[in-house]
C-alpha cells in the first residue's frame, strides 16, 4: 500500500509491542494506513470506536492490532485465561470473511517468538459443524479469540461452560450489516451476555443506519472516526476506484458482458449477481458459451470462470476462493451473489461487473470495492436498464457515491446473436436448464420488488419480454406478476416452436420420471372426464333448484384449502387440478426449504 505521509509504526504516540511490530513489517506491512493511525492508538487504549472508512483502507489490521495487544497485556498480567475463557470476540457476517480475519491473524500470531502468549484464534460458524463441536474445541485449544457470525456467536455464548467475564473486547466487523434487522435480536442478546467493562470497535466501509444502535452494545464513551479517500472529498470510494454505469437493455446484458470479459484487459473480475439461481443459471450458460467460443477461435485467450453463492457447501465455497486468487495464466471471473460483496480482500481484483444495482445502495459501495483496494487501481460497472433505473445515477451522488457514464463503442450488438442461438440450442438441449433459468427469472423478479429505491426499481416497469429473452426462456412461468406483462402469449408460450409436451430431460430418471407423469397425467385426465360425465348425468337427474349449488361445491372439493389459496395467488386459469397440485407442492418445499435457511443464516439466502 502507498505510504502517505510515512506513517511508520514508530510514530505511533505508544510504543507497539515489539514482536508485533516485528512481525508487521516481516508480513510487508511496513507502514500504517491512515485509518490504522487513526484507530490504532484510541482503541488499544481506553476508547470504543465507530470506524467509517473506505473499501482496501486496511480495517482489518486496525481492530487485530489492538485486539492482540489487549490481549498479550492481559495474558503478562494474568499469565493465561481460565478454562473455558476467552479474551476477545470478533463478529463478522460471512464465513468467508471470518476465515479471512483468523487468517491475518494467525499470520502475526505464528510470528511471536513469546511462549507465554501463545495465542489461539478458533472459527466459530453458523452451519459448520454442531455448536457442541465448537466447544468441545475451545475447552481443547483454550483459544483466546473467537471468530463468529452471529447466530452461532450467540449459540456459542449461551452454553453454560462458556464464560464470558473475561472477555476484553468485542469487535464488529461489517457493523451496519450486523445491526440491520436480520441480525438485530442477535447481536442485542450478545451485547446483554457480555461483560460492561469490555472495549467495542465497530468497523464499515458504510455506517448509514448504526449510530442509534450503538449505545445497545454497551459502549460508553464511543470516538467515531471518518477516514474518507482523500482529505478533501467526500468520495465513499477509494480514490483509485473509477465507477462506471452502462444502460443495457435486459436482452443484451449477456452480450455485453461477454464483451466486456473478452475485451478489457483485467487479471481478476467479479460479477454479481441477485441470487443464487441466477449465479448457478448464468455459470452454466457462459461456460457453455466459452466452449463455443474455445471451438470456433483457435488461439482464443482462455478465461475461467467460478461460481459462488450461500447455497454451495463451505467446502466449495472455501476451495472456489482460493482457486479463484491462486496463481492463473489466464483471466479469472468469479461469478457470484453479494456473499462476496463484503469484506472479502482477494489480491488483484481489478474489475467488478454488476449485472443489476443491488437492492441495498450500501452494498453498492461493497460489491464496487472489491475492486481498487489498498491503493491498487480498479474498475467497477454497473449495467442500468433503460427508463426508470437510469436515475439510479442520481440517487448515488446523493450518496456521495459519483457515476461516470461507459459507452462500449466497439461494442456491435449484432455481433454477439450467436449468443442468443447457442444458448437457445443449449437449452434445448436439456429440459432442466430451462428449469434452472426458469426459476433464475422468478428468483430475480422476487429480489428486485426488494429494491430499497421503490421509485426506481418497479417490478411493474420491468420490460419482462426482454427480461426473459436475456434469461433465454421459451415461457413465461406462472406469477402473479404476469399482470404486468403486456400481450401475455397464450399459456406463457414465449417461443411458439418449442413444444413443451416433447421439450424432454437430458437425465434418463428425471426424463422417464417426466414421461410417468404425463402418462399418469392423462390418466387422471380420463378419470375426471369420466367423473365429470358422470356428474353431470348426476346433476340431470337433480331438481332445478340444488343444481348450481351442488356444481360449485364440486368443482371446490377437489381441491384442499391451501390448494385454493395457492391457485388464486397464482392467478391461474382453471387449466387443470394436476398443475395446481404441484405448484402447492413447490410452494411447500420453498417454504420448508426458506424456513430450513432461516436457521442456517440469512447469508444462505445469498
Ligand atoms: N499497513 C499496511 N500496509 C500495507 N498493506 C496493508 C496495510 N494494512 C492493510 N493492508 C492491505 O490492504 C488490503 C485491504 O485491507 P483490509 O481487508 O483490511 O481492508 P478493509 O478496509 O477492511 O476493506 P473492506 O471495507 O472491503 O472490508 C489488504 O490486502 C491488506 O493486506
Amino acid at each position: 500500500m502507498a505510504a502517505e505521509n510515512k506513517l511508520t509504526w514508530d510514530s505511533l504516540p505508544y510504543q507497539i509491542l515489539p514482536w508485533l511490530r516485528e512481525a508487521l513489517v516481516t508480513r510487508g506491512y511496513e507502514n500504517m494506513t491512515p485509518v490504522q493511525a487513526s484507530v490504532i492508538p484510541l482503541f488499544s487504549g481506553n476508547k470504543d470506536v465507530v470506524v467509517q472508512a473506505v473499501t482496501g483502507s486496511g480495517k482489518t489490521l486496525a481492530f487485530v492490532i489492538p485486539v492482540l495487544e489487549k490481549l498479550c497485556h492481559f495474558l503478562r498480567e494474568e499469565s493465561a485465561f481460565k478454562r473455558g475463557h476467552f479474551g476477545s470476540l470478533i463478529i463478522c457476517p460471512t464465513k468467508e470473511l471470518a476465515f479471512q480475519i483468523e487468517a491475518v491473524i494467525n499470520n502475526l500470531v505464528e510470528l511471536c517468538p513469546d511462549s507465554d502468549y501463545q495465542l489461539k484464534t478458533q472459527a466459530v460458524l453458523g452451519g459448520v459443524g454442531s455448536v457442541s463441536t465448537d466447544v468441545q474445541n475451545f475447552l481443547k485449544s483454550r483459544a483466546q479469540i473467537i471468530i463468529a457470525t452471529p447466530g452461532r456467536a450467540l449459540e456459542f455464548l449461551q452454553q453454560s461452560v462458556v464464560k464470558s467475564s473475561s472477555c476484553q473486547v468485542l469487535v464488529l466487523d461489517e457493523a451496519d450489516r450486523l445491526l440491520d434487522h436480520d441480525f438485530n435480536s442477535e447481536m442485542s442478546l450478545i451485547a446483554k451476555i457480555l461483560p460492561r467493562q469490555k472495549r467495542v470497535g465497530m468497523f464499515s466501509a458504510t455506517m448509514s443506519a448504526v449510530i442509534d444502535d450503538v449505545f445497545k452494545l454497551g459502549m460508553t464513551n464511543p470516538v467515531r472516526i471518518t477516514v474518507k479517500s482523500d482529505h478533501l472529498s467526500k468520495k465513499l470510494v477509494p480514490s483509485k476506484l473509477k465507477l462506471f454505469y452502462s444502460i443495457v437493455p435486459a436482452d443484451e446484458k449477456i452480450g455485453l458482458l461477454f464483451h466486456m470479459l473478452e475485451s478489457y484487459q483485467f487479471k481478476r473480475a467479479i460479477v454479481y449477481f441477485p441470487t443464487c439461481v441466477c449465479v448457478s443459471h448464468f455459470y452454466l450458460l457462459l461456460n457453455h458459451l466459452l466452449s463455443c467460443l474455445k471451438k470456433k477461435v483457435e488461439d482464443y485467450e482462455v478465461m475461467k470462470l467460478y461460481s459462488l453463492h450461500g447455497k454451495l457447501q463451505l467446502e466449495t465455497r472455501i476451495k472456489t476462493l482460493s482457486r479463484f486468487s491462486g496463481v492463473s495464466e489466464c483471466k479469472n471471473v468469479l461469478l457470484s451473489t453479494d456473499v462476496a460483496a463484503r469484506g472479502l480482500d482477494i489480491p488483484d481484483v481489478d474489475l467488478v461487473i454488476q449485472l443489476d444495482p443491488p437492492t441495498d445502495p450500501d452494498v453498492f459501495v461493497h460489491r464496487c470495492g472489491r475492486a481498487g483496494r489498498a491503493g491498487k487501481t480498479g474498475t467497477a460497472v454497473v449495467f442500468l436498464t433503460p427508463g426508470l433505473e437510469e436515475s439510479y445515477v442520481e440517487f448515488m451522488g446523493l450518496r456521495n457515491v459519483e457515476l461516470h457514464h461507459l459507452s462500449h463503442a466497439h461494442y456491435n450488438p449484432q455481433k454477439f446473436e450467436w449468443i442468443d442461438m447457442e444458448s437457445r440450442a443449449w437449452l434445448l438441449a436439456d429440459r432442466a436448464r430451462h428449469e434452472i433459468a426458469t426459476k433464475a427469472f422468478v428468483t430475480y423478479i422476487r429480489h428486485y420488488s426488494k429494491h430499497s429505491a421503490a421509485s426506481i426499481f418497479r417490478v411493474s416497469a420491468l420490460d419482462y419480454w426482454k427480461l426473459a429473452k436475456g434469461f433465454s426462456l421459451f415461457r413465461f412461468p406462472k406469477m402473479p406478476e404476469n399482470k404486468f406483462i403486456n400481450d401475455f402469449p397464450d399459456g406463457g408460450f414465449i417461443d411458439k416452436s418449442v413444444d413443451f409436451e416433447r421439450y424432454s430431460f437430458l437425465g434418463t430418471q428425471k426424463e422417464n420420471a417426466r414421461l410417468q407423469n404425463i402418462n399418469s397425467s392423462s390418466k387422471a385426465m380420463q378419470l375426471n372426464e369420466a367423473r365429470l360425465a358422470v356428474n353431470a348425468r348426476k346433476e340431470k337427474n337433480l331438481p332445478w333448484s340444488k343444481r348450481s349449488k351442488s356444481n360449485s361445491n364440486e368443482s371446490q372439493s377437489s381441491l384442499s384449502s391451501k390448494e385454493r389459496k395457492v391457485k388464486e395467488r397464482l392467478l391461474l386459469p382453471d387449466d387443470g387440478i394436476q398443475e395446481i397440485q404441484d405448484d402447492w407442492k413447490d410452494l411447500v418445499r420453498a417454504n420448508k426449504r426458506r424456513k430450513a435457511s432461516e436457521i442456517t443464516g440469512v447469508f444462505d439466502e445469498l
